[in-house]
């Protein structure tokens, strides 16, 4: 199961987030209280690489509704591995984004809370097929990624807010045939992260659940860790017994 820590803004909390070996971190480019400049993480990931744990982790630059020339503009100054975004209304220039810098591209797909105003799952699943999940389609070969994550009106993510989690399955098999990994986010916590992995994803990603007072809290990223690698643990040693 891979783990992403988003919302990284300092070297210190990341140095020390990288002992802890989540797969990815976060940053965050977009307008947000987390938002860090192209230099700032530049800095950061230099300083990481000089350590140890730093070089197996891969960092992820996260975006709201992007353009070519935003993210052209970060990934000069940033070695991103992965960029993260709401998909625009033209979906055309992003094969070659991810060919020109050699980044994966990663999908938020946001999920409404208000999607209780739908009358069943059937209509939420054919709205998300008539939406988002019609322009990943597009382009599926071109994404090595599908985050849900709670809608955030203001900011389009980072909103601590959780989703209905029992659409996964229902997304899971809408987005089969793409062969994407899943990832899930929103809202998830230390506490509740165990209960979120019994639906069908292959990661998951957190930022406010692991903050206090609005700063990354170093104790509560190190217990989001170990319940997700614990999970890994307990599902291995099922399918071996
Ligand atoms: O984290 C932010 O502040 C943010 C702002 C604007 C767009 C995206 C943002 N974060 C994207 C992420 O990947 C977060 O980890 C995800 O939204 C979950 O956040 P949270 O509910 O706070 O755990």
């Amino acid at each position: 199961m891979k783990v992403k820590i988003c919302g990284i803004t300092t070297t210190g909390i990341a140095s020390q987030v990288a002992v802890l070996k989540p797969d990815y971190m976060g940053f965050v480019f977009t307008k947000s209280k987390r938002q860090i400049d192209p230099l700032g993480a530049a800095r950061i990931i230099e300083s990481l690489q000089a350590e140890p744990c730093g070089s197996s982790v891969q960092y992820v630059g996260v975006f709201g509704c992007t353009s070519e020339q935003e993210l052209s503009d970060v990934l000069k100054q940033v070695p991103l591995h992965a960029v993260q975004f709401h998909l625009p209304e033209d979906v055309t220039w992003i094969p070659t984004v991810r060919e020109r810098y050699g980044v994966d591209i990663w999908v938020t797909v946001p999920i409404a809370q208000s999607v209780e105003h739908l009358s069943s799952d059937g209509a939420i699943s054919e709205k998300l097929q008539a939406g988002a999940l019609a322009k990943v389609n597009h382009i599926k070969h071109a994404i090595s990624g599908l985050l849900l994550d709670t809608h955030d009106p203001v900011h389009g993510g980072g909103s601590g807010k959780s989703f209905r989690w029992e659409l996964i399955p229902l997304i899971a098999e809408q987005i089969r045939e793409m062969d994407v990994p899943l990832y899930a986010a929103g809202g998830l916590t230390a506490d509740n992260v165990a209960s979120l992995l019994q639906y069908p994803v292959d990661g998951v990603d957190v930022s406010s659940g692991v903050e206090t007072k609005g700063v990354k809290d170093i104790e509560k990223v190190k217990q989001f860790i170990e319940r997700v690698r614990s999970h890994d643990q307990s599902s291995t040693n099922l399918s071996i017994s």
